[in-house]
């Protein structure tokens, strides 16, 4: 201790006395602060010293001090010798008061640029901007001289608190520092390279700047820390992805979010990580908002790391972050406006939407009270809705009526039953041996339709007359100019999805059971829904009628194609569709991409919204306990489910339409048993009442030599069956004579072969070609129910 208190008070007359500027003396400095910033800590010199430090040809470093230095007199470990110009520098100079070390602190020499700029960030090392003439700055000049007793010598920290620390107080620091275990080693050990550049000003002058390199230590942690922030990014990148393979049906304002706040905090991340410019992401505009919106805030604490470790969150992030948030906040759409009129804006109303429907009503009788004279009073409520604008000039365009949408002017009732048997299947599925039995038609691949893209595949299509949808390879014509791709425009639709698409829905009927109905409008002859089901032979379908089906009372089998049914008791939703008189729709069957398929398509009327779909079924009864009453309530109503006759007789006027059902029914129950009883003793065509035909459908094998007779006859007479390269071969035989087009070779090939719902095919003679060609509807499209009636004429014609 006796050491320490000499050398205190040797300090302590340091600091009291100037020493003599010639003099250069051995002064023991014991380590008077800790820890030294060796940025501050240079050596300043006098003028007086300039000559001799010039002979040393530079500034003066750790080594030549202390190979100027004469050995201390008492050399220990922890005595450092300086030259005792520093002494001098630092003594002669006044001690700076807090107020001047601001300014001294940040001045380095004379020429040292007082540089304002913000608080230095660890990352940045540039540390002071020396102007300079030239290199040889290091050198002091006289003039510099006078200026660098300004210098600082010692911690700019440790000397500036000095002027008004008291005197103990710097003692007891002092002793606490001489206490310290400390090796002036590890100070030059950690002093950070200087490099100096010189950079050029647009004045012209030089400026040399002053780099410090970066302390190991802290290059370290700086690394550690890019560690962690990659590590961090990719589990914020691993976090989204799997948010995006969950998110199933993510709304579109999550998603929206999401991918804003990911921007935002990638952008973040990125300048941390890529170290670009300070406060980038401070840019973003702030807007403000007023009130917090939660979402955008679970969106963003959602997006948030697990490792809140992930020092992402520095201050000038969380700032930075915080304005992100703010605009993303803004950026978050708002509540979407409903338009409150839609079809009747612009129309006046009598009514205020806002009140309840007492208030609105009652708003006439607070008027009531008044005088007649003085009262003015409200317009009388239309309790019709008036036409929306331009219905007018729609129903000319169009010729269609205007009609609410249907889930506005008709909704289903709250509570309707759907059928719960029932298995949907939307492609046809062979059941049983009716995969074995079907015969694949080779013949169908070579039927090519001579359409051209002028006219498309209109009514005189050849494809379309035979009813074969028209695919690549059996049209020259691409899809938008061929006109005659039902099916194909059906898959599409459905495949959009939406009640619109689909564009049928099942409902309950008052006394029909389960019926189908239009969600939207159809365009005359327009396809509305496939049939579809199991397709089974004859033996499965009686299998099936005597087992599964024996006690049911509603059928869903269609005849089909080679013989073959198809049960739709498993199949598409046009099994609902319910039997009519006068129907709105009917059934076909096309051959599509070589393969029989059924659909519902419209009338010839069109389909409005909302409207039932009803197609004539030409049932057949089959068995007697299957005749059904019918209650389409049609005008022409037959009265029960059967076949249609060519000719219904007319009715009496004065009879009511039920008596005629039920002498129908009477006389249809009284034929059917007996064309049960006679079929089954012999094979003679059942006698049917006046003016009734009994048509021949597929599945009754016991009819198929009659209607092969009929076919071979109609073969005979120019008419063709089903082989449409037989039919080709004679359209262009026949073309190549004649008439070039197609519609005329048709006309002469002398018959054409008609696809129906429920018998195989039709096969048209010349005198019914004649009849047909008149009958025709302007679309080309033949009806099921036509080429029925026609198959019904021939047939009774022949029996
Ligand atoms: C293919 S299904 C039609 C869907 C049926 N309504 C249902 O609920 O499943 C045929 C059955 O519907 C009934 N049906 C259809 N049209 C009818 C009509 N116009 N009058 C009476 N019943 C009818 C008959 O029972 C018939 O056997």
């Amino acid at each position: 201790m006796p050491a320490v208190n000499s050398l205190i008070s040797k300090f302590e007359n340091i600091t009291q006395q100037e020493v003599p500027a010639s003099d250069t003396q051995r002064v023991r400095v014991k380590r008077y602060s800790m820890p030294l910033r060796q940025s501050t800590l240079s050596f300043g010199s006098s003028p007086a010293m300039a000559p001799k430090r010039h002979s040393m040809g530079g500034a003066p470093s750790k080594q030549a001090a202390q190979a100027q230095t004469p050995p201390a007199e008492e050399d220990d470990g922890d005595t450092i010798v300086v030259n005792t110009t520093a002494i001098e520098t630092y003594v002669r100079v006044p001690l700076p008061t807090p107020s001047d070390s601001a300014t001294d602190v940040s001045s380095q020499t004379s020429s040292t640029h007082a540089v304002k700029s913000p608080p230095r960030s660890r990352s940045k090392r540039v540390s002071t901007l020396r102007k300079s003439a030239s290199k040889d700055t290091l050198k002091p000049s006289p003039a510099k001289a006078v200026h660098a007793d300004k210098q600082r010598n010692i911690s700019g920290e440790t000397l500036v608190e000095s002027a008004t620390m008291s005197q103990t107080s710097l003692l007891k620091d002092g002793i606490d520092a001489l206490n310290m275990t400390w090796n002036m080693s590890d100070v030059f050990d950690k002093q950070p390279v200087v490099e100096e550049t010189e950079v050029h000003t647009d004045d012209g002058s030089t400026i040399n700047v002053v780099v410090e390199e970066e302390p190991e230590e802290k290059k370290q942690h700086r690394q550690a820390k890019r560690v962690r922030m990659a590590d961090s990014e990719k589990q914020w990148e691993q976090r989204r992805e799997a948010a995006d393979k969950n998110a199933t049906r993510r709304s579109s304002k999550a998603s929206i979010l999401v991918s804003k706040a990911s921007e935002v905090v990638s952008g973040i991340t990125s300048s941390v990580l890529g170290k670009r410019g300070r406060g980038t992401a401070l840019k973003i505009p702030e807007v403000t908002q007023p009130e917090p919106d939660r979402r955008t805030s679970t969106a963003l604490e959602e997006l948030q790391p697990d490792t809140k470790k992930a020092r992402i969150g520095t201050a000038r992030d969380e700032v930075s972050l915080a304005a992100a948030g703010r605009a993303l906040r803004s950026r978050a759409p708002k509540d979407k406006k409903w338009l409150s009129s839609g079809l009747y804006a612009g129309q006046s109303r009598t009514f205020d939407p806002t009140l309840m429907e007492g208030k609105n009503k009652r708003k006439p009788a607070s008027t009531a009270n008044q005088e007649p004279s003085t009262a003015s009073l409200p317009p009388k409520e239309n309790f019709v809705l008036p036409l929306p604008m331009f219905a007018g000039d729609r129903l000319l365009e169009t010729g269609r009526d205007f009609k609410l949408p249907f889930d506005i002017f008709s909704p289903l009732p709250t509570g309707q039953p759907k059928p719960d048997e029932w298995k949907k299947v939307n492609k046809n599925v062979f059941v049983g041996d009716a995969a074995a039995e079907w015969r694949t038609s080779k013949l169908l691949e070579h039927s090519t339709c001579m359409c051209k893209a002028d006219t498309g595949c209109d009514a005189d299509c050849l494809n379309r007359y035979m009813y074969y949808e028209c695919d690549d390879r059996n049209c020259n014509l691409s899809e938008e100019q061929c006109g005659n791709r039902a099916f194909e425009g059906l898959r599409q639709r459905i495949k959009k999805g939406g009640k619109y698409n689909i564009g049928v829905e099942v409902i309950k009927t008052e006394d029909r059971g389960y019926g189908v109905r239009s969600n939207r409008t159809f365009e005359p002859n327009q396809i509305i829904v496939e049939y579809t089901g199991e397709i089974i032979n004859q033996e499965e379908c009686e299998t099936r009628m005597h087992t599964m089906y024996k006690d049911n009372e509603c059928y869903y089998l269609m005849a089909f194609d080679q013989n073959m049914i198809i049960d739709a008791t498993r199949g598409s939703m046009a099994r609902f569709v319910n039997h009519c008189c006068d129907p709105n729709c009917r059934m076909e069957k096309w051959t599509v991409g070589g393969k029989p398929r059924m659909a519902l398509f419209a009338g010839d009327r069109g389909i409005m919204t909302g409207e039932e779909l009803t197609y004539d079924y030409n049932f057949d009864p089959y068995s007697q306990k299957n005749v059904q009453v019918c209650r389409c309530g049609a005008d022409n109503c037959r009265g029960v489910l059967g076949p249609k006759p060519k000719d219904l007789p007319k009715r009496d006027e004065k009879e009511g339409k039920l008596a005629g059902a039920k002498r129908k029914i009477a006389e249809v129950l009284e034929e059917s048993t007996n064309l049960l009883n006679k079929k089954r003793k012999v094979n003679e065509p059942p006698k049917l009442p006046k003016g009734w035909a009994y048509i021949e459908s597929e599945p009754k094998a016991k009819k198929e030599p009659k209607a092969k007779e009929a076919k071979q006859s109609a073969s005979e007479d120019g008419g063709l069956s089903r082989q449409p390269s037989k039919l080709r071969r004679m359209l262009s035989h026949r073309s190549n004579k004649s008439a070039k087009s197609s519609a005329s070779a048709k006309r002469r090939s002398g018959g054409r072969v008609v696809s129906t719902s429920s018998v195989a095919a039709l096969i048209m003679n010349d005198d019914d070609k004649e009849e047909e060609q008149s009958e025709r509807p302007a679309t080309g499209l033949n009806s099921t129910a036509e080429g029925l009636r026609r198959l019904g004429r021939s047939l009774r014609g022949r029996s």
